[in-house]
Order: structure tokens, then sequence, then C-alpha cells
């Protein structure tokens, strides 16, 4: 008999690390506010290097903790917040509606944080890109809805929402999207590996079989 198993375990990571980043301002501790306790601070002061809040959201009958890095945006506190980058599961890159120059820094943004992270393969990372404060009057937003689909394509960034963490339109839907996005990653990675490393060939002998990669993953 001959055959092959995929040995990796359905929902292997059910805590996802998601940091977000963005200009100072652009509401990033609100988002998290928002999502975790639904509540709004019209007078959030700056976050100082990092904090981060745990939430459990459930997709499709799955169910998985959140844990939300909230950043400083202002430049000073750099050194401050780049060291919590690294085993990011997913990356919210976020400006503000309202504030041009927000938008202009998502490369910077996303730069940084690949560098940080030590990301090698950026193209297949879980990207999000939020478009914060979308409450504000059409004569104070400075970056329309095309803009952000256009950079989103150009930067190979599939998920892009507006929200408003003052009125909660769409910060659900932006944290449920941003899991659906990883989700989606991960099964990519998934079936990569299983091509490649995360396979046992059952037609093989016991011995060779101990000896390959995942040989151990059976005994835990
Ligand atoms: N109109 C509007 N204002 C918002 C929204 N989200 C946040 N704000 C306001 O924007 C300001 C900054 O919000 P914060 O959440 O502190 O911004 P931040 O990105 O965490 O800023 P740093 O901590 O400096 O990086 C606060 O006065 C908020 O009340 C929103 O959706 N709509």
């Amino acid at each position: 008999m001959s055959g092959r198993v995929n040995m990796r375990p359905t929902n292997k990571n059910a805590l996802l690390k998601v940091v977000i980043l963005g200009d100072g301002g652009v509401g990033k501790s609100c988002l998290m506010n928002r999502f975790v306790s639904n509540h709004f601070d019209e007078h959030s002061f700056h976050t100082i290097g990092v904090e981060f809040l745990n939430k459990d959201i459930e997709i499709d009958n799955e169910s998985y903790t959140l844990q939300i890095w909230d950043t400083a945006g202002q430049e000073r506190f750099k050194t401050l917040r780049t060291p919590f980058y690294r085993g990011s599961d997913i990356c919210m890159l976020t400006y503000a509606i309202d504030d041009k120059s927000s938008f202009r820094n998502m490369n910077m943004w996303k730069n940084e944080f690949l560098y940080y992270a030590d990301i090698k393969e950026n193209s297949s990372f879980p990207f999000i890109v939020v478009g914060n404060k979308s409450d504000v009057s059409i004569e104070e937003r400075e970056v329309s809805q095309l803009e952000l689909e256009t950079w989103c394509n150009e930067n190979g960034i599939a998920s892009c929402i507006e929200t408003s963490a003052k009125n909660a339109s769409n910060v659900q839907e932006a944290f449920k999207m941003a899991v659906q996005h990883w989700l989606r990653a991960e099964s990519r990675a998934d079936r990569t590996e299983c091509t490649y490393s995360d396979t046992v060939d059952l037609s093989k002998k016991q011995s060779d079989v101990r000896n390959s990669c995942c040989a151990g993953a059976t005994d835990d």
C-alpha cells in the first residue's frame, strides 16, 4: 500500500500576533480599544512604546485569540516599538483618511515592518491596509477609496478596508478580514510544505520515516 499523509495539525496557531502600525494620531489605539472593549476615547493619548490586548474571535466555527499590539506612531519612539515586530502573524498598516501624509508614509511603515520583523518573503505576508476615520466629512477627506485600492494593488496587498473607530464602522470586519487573509496565506504555505517537506510517504520503511523531518510530529 502506498499513500501520503499531511502531518500538520489544523488550526496549529490559534494565538495570532497582530501588530498595528501607522503614523501617530491615525487612530491605532482607538481601533484596538473599539475592537477589544467597544469603547472610543475622544481624547486618546499618544502611545509610548507598545501596548497589547487579547481578544478572541470566531471565524467559520474556529476560535482564534488575537494578541493585538498597538505601537507608538511617533518617530521618536521607533527604537521602542521595532523590537516587537518579530513573530507577527498579521500586520495592519493604518492611515487616517483625513491625513494624506499618513497615507504616503505607508511605504515607510511597510518597509520598517519587513526589516525589523525580518520577513524575507514579503509577497505572501498577510498585510491588511486600514484607512481609519471614515466618519469625517467629504470636505475633510484627503484620501479616496480609489487611491487606497491602487496603492494596495501596486504593493501586492489583497486586503484593505475603511473603518471608523469613532462610530465602530467596519472595525470588527477589519480584524476578521485580517484573520481570513492570514488563513489564506497559511493554507498556501501548507500546500507548499505538503509538496516539499511536510508529508510522509507511507510506502517508505518505518526506519526511513523516523529519519524524516516530520517523524517527531507523530509523537508530540
Ligand atoms: N473622527 C475620528 N477620530 C478618531 C478616530 N479614531 C481615532 N480618532 C481620534 O484621533 C486621535 C488619535 O487617536 P489614537 O488612537 O490615539 O491614535 P494613534 O494612532 O494610536 O496615535 P499614537 O499613539 O501617537 O501612535 C484621538 O483624538 C482620537 O479620538 C476615528 O475613527 N474618527
